[in-house]
């Protein structure tokens, strides 16, 4: 049996059965033949050098001795990397065996131990001589190994180069028995030529290792790199951690501090709507002096009201009154004068030259009278217009205050835990609008209460729900700079809702118009480009919508006199599958009659209606910003139109002499009111009119 088989039967005896004694060496021997090919070169010196011993032994087995006591410098490394010799080769297991050899060594002194030390020897041997040769290219391996030993101490760079060495220990003084055997039987090339080989194959290989050290040197670095960037994660972390604390502590000390701070903000908000209400009435008193006020008037058991002229108009009358004496004094006069004029012809030529003169010096007076006392009526009558206004402004405002007072919303609540009612803004034909600061958003708002009416049937009162729960789902998807914003709706108790709007301090376009019927062409332009960009973003949606309502009191204005669209309680949705002839209109009747196209009054059969209904709705708002009146049906009432069919008959539109207007302006009107629904423009295409865009040219 010879030392390997020996060694390897010592070390297997305590796990392993005889049986498998031979296959494991035929396993053996198989994988250094296989695992030969790469250590080829490196190995021819030892096999040289091991010559003399193989002439009394067969030349695998003492030079698979020797590899294994080779093997044994790198034991613990060996031992601890792998316990798979199917991962490890040949090699490995003769490691795995030496080790095992050595402790059973110790134990005892066989025969077979003492020709294994033998072996050693000579293994030793063939290391030294090796290694002198090595020592050629000696400085560049010390330092490949100072290095690898270097970095060997450390992290995962260690394991990296504890392989890296056993692997130049195994390729340098490990070669496998095969490989040897086979070099020896068949090599018979001079030594100097197996020294060259050796040298330039422990070159190459120094040079791959120095290239491995390379590799796990970077590595290294960037193990160091990833620590240290690591520990910066961990402070920042760590900082992080403490924000997070000190914002928790701010939000609980906010938390706790909200209510007060509520509380605090909503006393300030009421101290000052109470303020403006004091402020309101007062002038409100003030005002009815000079403008008048609501009387009653009793008729028997009617009693009704009526406007008692203030101080102001009639001195405003007082004064017209007498310029109307004055007038009629200075043309009584002026006809005496006149009749003496005709009356001269009696008198001498000198006489008549003297009285001519005079009679056209007294005319002269008389007129130029006249002409003064005609600048003093127009000064007095424009002053009694302003007068009017102030006294429709001074009623409206009296109706708020009364609206006001009589409201059962109007003691400062705040709804739904979030919006705190503050004044009165103006109430409508079934809801109060109030102004009122969002709690939660911190910013102004406009709520309208919907009061259902509590004598109402369920089913009026659920069609009324409906209707505002439909308006709300138009409306709440709108965004757009011209279009007031819906922000929330919620209910109060059984009869009550409330939407809430974004708010528009400014006046609404009726205010606007009742306090300045007439306003110059590039105001009025401006804010119809406004309600026509608000209409294109309508009909630019996927789901086209139909405002159907637009009036004066539907246009507000914000605090910096940016133009809205409000109110979508009579809009329609137009649906995918509506004809290019428009959509059913089945809420006929409603809206405000002015402002409506003919088709709306159509009676023989369902309107088909279409984004026209508010071009002409434009049209006509345009209309009476620019000349102070509706163009048709001004001065009736909503019932004389229907009664009369005003609309239905209102077939072409005529334009006042005054004030001047652009034809520009009068184009784009009588586009708007075509008066056939098919010939006039869509809102798409309307909006192309160079008078509606500000490019410059
Ligand atoms: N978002 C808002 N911001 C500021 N004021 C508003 C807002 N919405 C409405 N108002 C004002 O509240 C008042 C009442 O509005 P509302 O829409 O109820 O009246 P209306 O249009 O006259 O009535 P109706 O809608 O029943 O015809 C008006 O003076 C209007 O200017």
């Amino acid at each position: 049996m010879s030392d390997d088989m020996l060694l390897h039967f010592s070390s297997n005896s305590s796990n392993q059965s005889d049986h498998s004694l031979p296959t494991k060496i035929a396993k053996l021997e198989a994988r250094l033949v296989g695992k030969a090919s790469s250590a080829t070169v490196s190995q021819q010196p030892q096999q040289l050098q091991q010559q003399p011993q193989q002439q009394q032994q067969p030349p695998w087995t003492s030079l698979s001795s020797a590899s294994k006591f080779s093997s044994a410098e790198d034991l613990p490394e060996a031992t601890s990397s792998s316990d798979s010799d199917d991962q490890n080769g040949g090699e490995f297991l003769i490691q795995a065996n030496t080790l095992k050899r050595q402790k059973v060594q110790g134990d005892d002194n066989s025969p077979v131990f003492e020709h294994v030390e033998v072996v050693a020897e000579g293994r030793q041997k063939i290391v030294e001589a090796v290694e002198s040769k090595a020592s050629l290219d000696g400085n560049r391996r010390k330092q490949c190994r100072g290095r690898g030993h270097s970095v060997s101490s450390r992290g995962r760079g260690s394991r990296a180069n504890d392989q890296t060495r056993q692997q130049i220990s195994s390729s340098i003084v490990t070669p496998p028995n095969g490989q040897l055997e086979n070099s020896y039987h068949k090599d018979s090339r001079p030594k100097e030529q197996f020294l060259a080989d050796d040298r330039i194959s422990l070159e190459e290989e120094v040079t791959s290792l120095l290239a491995k050290v390379t590799a796990l040197e970077e590595d290294l670095r960037k193990c160091r790199q990833e620590a240290s960037d690591y520990q910066n994660l961990c402070r920042q972390l760590e900082k992080c951690l403490l924000c997070c604390q000190e914002l928790k502590d701010i939000k609980d000390y906010d938390q706790q501090m909200k209510p007060k701070r509520t509380k605090m903000i909503s006393d300030l908000l009421i101290a000052v709507s109470k303020s403006e209400r004091q402020e309101a009435r007062m002038k409100v008193r003030q005002d009815s002096l000079r403008l008048g006020n609501v009387g009653v008037i009793r008729a028997g058991t009617l009693i009704s009201e009526t406007w008692e002229d203030g101080q102001a108009l009639k001195d405003l009358n007082a004064h017209l009154r007498q310029l109307l004496e004055a007038k009629e004094a200075v043309e009584r006069q002026r006809k005496q004068l006149k009749k003496r004029q005709s009356d001269k012809g009696d008198a001498t030529d000198v006489e008549s030259g003297a009285q001519e003169e005079d009679i056209l010096i007294q005319d002269e007076i008389y007129k130029s009278r006249l002409a003064s006392i005609k600048r003093e009526e127009e000064s007095i009558l424009r002053e009694r217009d302003r007068y009017e206004l102030d006294k429709g402004r001074l009623i409206r405002e009296m109706k708020r205050i009364r609206d006001e007072d009589g409201s059962r919303f109007n003691n400062f609540q705040i709804l739904n835990n979030r919006f705190a009612l503050l004044n009165l803004l103006g109430k409508g034909g079934f809801s109060e609008v109030y102004k009122a600061y969002d709690l939660v958003e911190h910013r102004y708002v406009a709520c309208k209460l919907h009061g259902l009416n509590a004598q109402w049937s369920e089913d009026k009162k659920q069609s009324y729900i409906r209707h505002a729960i439909r308006e709300y789902n138009i409306h709440k998807t709108l965004v757009h700079h011209h279009i007031v914003r819906l922000w929330d709706i919620f209910e109060i108790d059984h009869n009550t809702f409330c939407t809430v709007l974004e708010y528009c301090s400014g006046k609404d376009l009726d205010a606007v118009l009742k306090a300045t019927p007439v306003l110059p062409e590039k105001e009025a332009r401006i804010i119809i480009v406004q309600i026509f960009q608000g209409l294109v973003y309508l009909n630019k949606r996927s789901q086209k919508i139909i405002h159907y309502d637009l009036k004066p009191g539907n246009v507000l204005f914000d605090e910096l006199g940016v133009a809205k669209v409000t109110d979508f309680g009579l809009s329609k949705i137009v649906e995918d599958d509506v004809g290019s002839q428009g959509m059913e209109l089945t809420s006929q009747g409603a809206g405000t009659y002015w402002y409506l196209p003919p088709e709306c009054f159509e009676l023989s059969k369902t309107p088909l209606i279409s984004s026209k209904v508010d071009v002409w709705s434009a049209g006509v708002l345009f209309y009476q910003m620019l000349f102070g009146r509706r163009p048709f049906g001004h001065d009736q009432t909503q019932e004389r139109i229907l009664r009369e069919d005003t609309i239905i008959k209102a077939l072409k539109v005529e334009f006042p002499s005054r004030p001047t207007v652009s034809n520009e302006a009068k184009d784009l009107i009588r586009r708007c009111l075509t008066y056939n629904q098919s010939e006039r423009p869509d809102v798409l295409t309307i909006a192309q009119d160079p008078y509606l865009t500000y490019s410059k040219k």
